[in-house]
């Protein structure tokens, strides 16, 4: 994690006209630290609209190879739905999300299942095939591309329910005989099947006790950096949000109007980011994760 550093330079976006003033709100677009690369995900000038509703209003964003981009934002700000338009699950208004460089948002349902085979999705709740055993939700995505031998998809269930933290005992069993966190460790599992690039994390430790969080939280960071996974979280979690981000964007009036480590957005004066963070649970979170930091410092 980014400890405080030099304040943030406000950054124009980089297709924006420079004749036209940056808009007031948009503080903060900082790009990691490193030489990173061009973006994995790229969001332009996107607009959604629901009926009269506008949902984004001219929302940018870049997501970069190898980081934890987590976006936060208020009920009903959107961030499921951009999520939901990364996977090319629902068409922006206008705009483009480009993934890897292809356009998600125009792209046919064939070029999509192409383009899907990179990514790994964990849903909120797991959602696991109720009617299916452990195994055979993870079998799942290798099974659909009817192209791998059974005893290849065998190996490769067994490897990733290991990564995950899972027993062979557990293959066998339904999602109903599962605790919250096998749950969300088979879904991890089978969001990982296809050794995707990309992970998309929908409120990864809702549902999950305090404990549980942590034990999920560790299994995320652990995996990250040994797969060398870009990952992009939508989380409600202040506690997962310090403890994974490499970066987090903030959503609110319509676009995304601070995105930065959280030392950098922590810093930006919005209301929502002093509600959001600087209130008293946002306090408690960052307390646990200096505590954390504290402690791992000791150990080593
Ligand atoms: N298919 C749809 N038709 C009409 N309105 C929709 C549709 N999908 C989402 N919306 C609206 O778009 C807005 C953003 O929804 P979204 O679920 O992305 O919010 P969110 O930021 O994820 O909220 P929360 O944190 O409460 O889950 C909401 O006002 C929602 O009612």
């Amino acid at each position: 994690m980014d400890q405080p550093n030099a304040a943030p330079q406000p950054e124009r976006q980089p297709d924006a006209d420079p004749a036209k003033p940056a808009r007031a709100p948009q503080r903060l677009n900082r790009k990691p630290e490193e030489d990173v690369g061009p973006p994995v995900v790229e969001i332009r000038n996107l607009w959604t609209r629901f009926g009269k509703t506008v949902v984004h209003q001219d929302l940018n964003l870049d997501i970069y190879g190898g980081e934890i981009l987590s976006i936060v934002g208020g009920s009903g700000t959107g961030k499921t739905v951009l999520l939901r338009q990364m996977l090319g699950l629902e068409r922006p208004s206008s705009g483009s999300v480009k993934v890897f460089g292809e356009d998600v948002s125009g792209a046919s349902p064939e070029q999509l299942q192409r383009m899907r085979n990179h990514w790994g999705m964990l849903f909120q709740e797991g959602a696991l095939y109720s009617a299916l055993t452990v195994f055979d939700n993870i079998a799942l995505p290798l099974r659909e591309l009817k192209a791998l031998p059974e005893p290849v998809i065998r190996d490769a269930v067994l490897l990733k329910m290991d990564m995950v933290g899972l027993a062979i005992g557990d293959a066998k069993k339904m999602p109903s005989d599962l605790s919250g966190g096998m749950v969300k460790r088979a879904a991890l599992a089978r969001a990982l099947a296809l050794e995707p690039q990309l992970l998309f994390l929908d409120e990864p430790t809702a549902g999950l006790d305090p404990d549980l969080s942590d034990t999920f939280v560790e299994l995320i960071q652990t995996l990250h950096s040994e797969l060398h996974l870009t990952v992009v979280m939508v989380t409600h979690d202040l506690d997962s949000l310090f403890a994974l981000s490499s970066r987090i964007a903030v959503l609110a009036e319509k676009h995304v109007i601070a995105v930065g480590p959280s030392c950098d957005v922590l810093r930006v004066k919005h209301p929502f980011i002093k509600q959001f963070f600087l209130g008293p649970r946002g306090q408690r979170a960052l307390e646990v994760l200096e505590e954390r930091y504290a402690r791992k410092e000791s150990e080593d």
